[in-house]
């Protein structure tokens, strides 16, 4: 029986722009999704009875309502053919609600290898399609990489960033991306910038002062990590990031972390593993 061992890798938003609200309450964004060697790992294992199970689970999440379960049905109702089912493990080291894509990337390592597992054929446009049903950070790891990001982020753009370590530090708490973009002090009026001016000197995230407002521990960490190196949140948190030149910089400044910070040193990609082990790229 086949089985699929598949990392999934996590992502920190270089920058974020809020350029406005569409009708649906969605709100158009400018992003550039940076890929980390760093994630979790998927295993899925081919069964011929049709059933899915989701062997391990994750704390306060139920199985079905697991990002991972979510694809996987979405992709068992397309398999008329075979009998589609699998029993799947997933080794969570990504922290949950922190802005770097956790769920998403295991929603789109669960698409991309359920599509090769059940032999479906579809392509990477139409997975990323039925991701972006699942949330509007899935489409990036389908596509596999690094990118800038426009729309809701789907709309990618795949760019080159310089080779760079990134200390990723999380505060303990969650934050909801909900709640940030329903709060009636959010900026969202923006004004779009071209990838030009981005690459020139970058912009912040627009999300940041509220967030740092809105939690007091992610305003300490971001004060923290700022004396080594410029910090800026991710997505709208509650990770915080700063990059370094070198593996033993950026380790050192982790190792320095106060204790109450989970943290962990990755490398940018411009190209997913995910992509990488299968040959799709
Ligand atoms: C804004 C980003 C930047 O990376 O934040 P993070 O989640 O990474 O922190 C993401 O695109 C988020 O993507 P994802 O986490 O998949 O969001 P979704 O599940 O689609 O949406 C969660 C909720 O956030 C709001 N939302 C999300 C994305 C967006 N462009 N506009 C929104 O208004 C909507 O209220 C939606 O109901
Ligand atoms: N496989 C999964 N991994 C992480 N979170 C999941 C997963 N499936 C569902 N969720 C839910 O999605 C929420 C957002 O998860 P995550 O992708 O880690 O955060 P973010 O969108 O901030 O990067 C979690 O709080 C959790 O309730």
């Amino acid at each position: 029986m086949q089985t699929l061992i598949l990392p999934c890798p996590a992502k920190i938003n270089l920058f974020l722009n809020i350029t406005g609200r569409r009708e649906d309450g969605y709100h158009e964004l400018q992003t550039l999704f940076q890929l980390l060697d760093y994630g979790d790992t998927l295993t899925l294992k081919h069964r011929t009875d049709g059933e899915l199970n989701l062997i391990s689970d994750i704390n306060g999440v139920n199985s079905e309502d697991n990002l991972v379960m979510r694809a996987a049905r979405k992709l068992q109702c397309l398999a008329v053919d075979i009998p589609a089912g699998a029993d799947i493990t997933l080794e969570k080291r990504l922290p949950m609600g922190g802005g770097i894509g956790g769920g998403s990337s295991d929603a789109a390592s669960t698409l991309i290898g359920l599509n090769q597992l059940w032999q479906l054929g579809l392509s990477i446009n139409t997975l990323a399609e039925i991701g972006l049903e699942l949330g509007a950070d899935v489409p990036v790891f389908v596509r596999g990489r690094t990118a800038w990001a426009e729309g809701i982020g789907e709309k990618l753009t795949p760019i080159e960033t310089p080779n760079l370590w990134y200390v990723v530090l999380k505060p303990d708490c969650h934050v909801a991306t909900v709640e940030v973009f329903s709060h009636e002090q959010l900026t969202r009026h923006d004004s779009p910038i071209k990838i030009a001016t981005f690459l020139e000197g970058g912009t912040g995230n627009s999300c940041e002062p509220l967030v740092r407002k809105l939690y007091p521990d992610i305003d300490k960490a971001l004060i923290w990590l700022e004396q080594f190196s410029p910090a800026k949140l991710t997505g709208t948190g509650a990770c915080v990031f700063a990059s370094f030149k070198d593996q033993m910089t950026a380790q050192a400044v982790c190792a320095q972390r106060p204790n109450e910070l989970f943290g962990f040193v990755a490398r940018g990609i411009n190209t997913s593993p995910l992509h990488n082990a299968l040959g799709l790229l």
